[in-house]
């Protein structure tokens, strides 16, 4: 019996048609628990990868991913996106895209093309497009600037790296001042200190850390922070109450994420970053919390706190490094008292999953850093004379919380 004669096989695309119609759209009330979400979505890519052939998986790989991304990219630039959701009803036409860019109509064609294709733009007719459920997502200015940031700077980085390496003979780069990233942007600067000289990217990379907390499983939800931070927390009503210190907290998301899940709770909240980042946080944005322009590899000037938090922090620096911020936190820590708490992947060592892979790898050719496995974790901050650590993994996937004490 040929496979076309076996009636299972010859339906397939009829059976995966009507399986997907069942599927509810995101945020329905009945849709799929996240758990199970992620299984289905797995056993979805486990049918692709037994559907597509092994030539198609690597032309779609290697041919078509950059010519996605950059599309990606000039749909933001062109204002495509924003003038499709902008008109769900009617719908925008090339021309009209081309207008309002002041761009060649036949560039517009070239882009809404592979964007119609890869399912970003719906093409109702002939150079006449409508939204489809990606476009006005990715028309947020958080995601137009998360494209651009990760564009302008990730993509540039990853395409020097093979010349990079070429030239320095194959190994881990050595510093975070000799990375891809000195190479792909000509500079002696850090990733951070290039940052502090390019404000409009150093915007977008902080929108880009906001949507990264947006996507994510939001820890206070699954961390058990009443009984590891709030129960043991002394209350004295003096200004000695310090629950939460942020370091190196960006535009703070994270400590408004905190505060939300715990409104009314006393003691004091501080956000410490680098001072062009914290002036750049408007006032009222963050009520309640007190901001400190601290560079963190100089002694934390706030003693005996009940919880030093850290997110996408430590993976950006060398274990060196990473030994000079945890030092400088841990001569502030109340022994026995204070705690510090990490909100970073933690590697599995064997079959780790794509997301982890990839912001290693990003890691490594902007920083010189990468993320760590639970060993390479607990040998760095038992380097420092934490003790007391512990992991803690989210429910479904995404990053892990390393608590430790003094
Ligand atoms: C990857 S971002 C994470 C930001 C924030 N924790 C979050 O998750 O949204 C790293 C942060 O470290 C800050 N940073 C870099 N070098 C620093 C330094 N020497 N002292 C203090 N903050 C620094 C950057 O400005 C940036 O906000």
């Amino acid at each position: 019996m040929s496979q076309n004669d076996n009636p299972t096989l010859a339906s397939l695309p009829a059976q995966i048609a009507a399986l997907t119609e069942t599927i509810p759209a995101p945020g329905q009330s009945r849709g799929l628990d996240e758990m199970r979400r992620l299984e289905a979505l797995n056993a979805a890519r486990t049918l692709v990868a037994a559907l597509e052939s092994p030539v198609e998986r690597i032309i779609r790989d290697v041919v078509m991913t950059p010519p996605i991304l950059m599309a990606l990219r000039m749909g933001v630039q062109l204002g495509i996106f924003s003038q499709i959701s902008q008109n769900p009803d009617h719908g925008v036409s090339s021309r009209e895209i081309a207008d309002k860019a002041g761009a060649s109509p036949i560039l517009v064609d070239q882009i809404t093309r592979l964007l119609a294709a890869v399912g970003y733009i719906r093409q109702e007719s002939v150079q006449c497009f409508k939204p489809s459920t990606l476009t006005a997502v990715i028309a947020d200015p958080t995601m137009e600037a998360t494209t651009r940031a990760c564009f302008e700077i990730g993509n540039l980085c990853a395409a020097k790296a093979p010349e990079f390496f070429r030239k320095n003979s194959n190994q881990f780069p050595s510093s975070a001042t000799d990375t891809p990233f000195q190479l792909a942007f000509n500079t002696q600067l850090t990733y951070f200190e290039w940052l502090g000289q390019n404000p409009e990217l150093a915007k977008d990379f902080q929108q880009w850390m906001t949507l990264n907390q947006q996507a994510t499983s939001n820890w206070v939800d699954w961390f058990n922070v009443q009984e590891h931070i709030l129960d043991g927390f002394h209350v004295t009503n003096s200004a000695e109450d310090i629950l939460l210190v942020d370091v190196g907290g960006g535009e703070g998301s994270y400590l408004r994420q905190f505060m939300e899940r715990f409104p009314g709770v006393s003691g004091r909240f501080f956000l410490q970053d680098l001072p062009h980042v914290v002036s750049s946080i408007k006032n009222d944005t963050l009520p309640g919390v007190e901001l400190i322009g601290h560079d963190f590899f100089t002694p934390q000037p706030i003693k005996g706190a009940r919880a030093y938090f850290m997110h996408w922090i430590l993976h950006d620096w060398s274990d060196e490094h990473c030994r000079s911020i945890l030092s400088n936190i841990v001569a502030a820590m109340k022994p026995g008292y204070s705690k510090l708490i990490i909100h970073e992947r933690i590697l599995s060592d064997t079959n780790g999953d794509v997301a982890s892979a990839s912001l290693s790898i990003m890691m490594m050719v902007q920083v010189a850093a990468f993320e760590r496995s639970e060993k390479q974790w607990r040998e760095l901050l038992e380097s420092v004379g934490l003790r007391e650590i512990r992991f803690y993994y989210p429910p479904a996937s995404g990053e892990g919380i390393i608590e430790a004490l003094l």
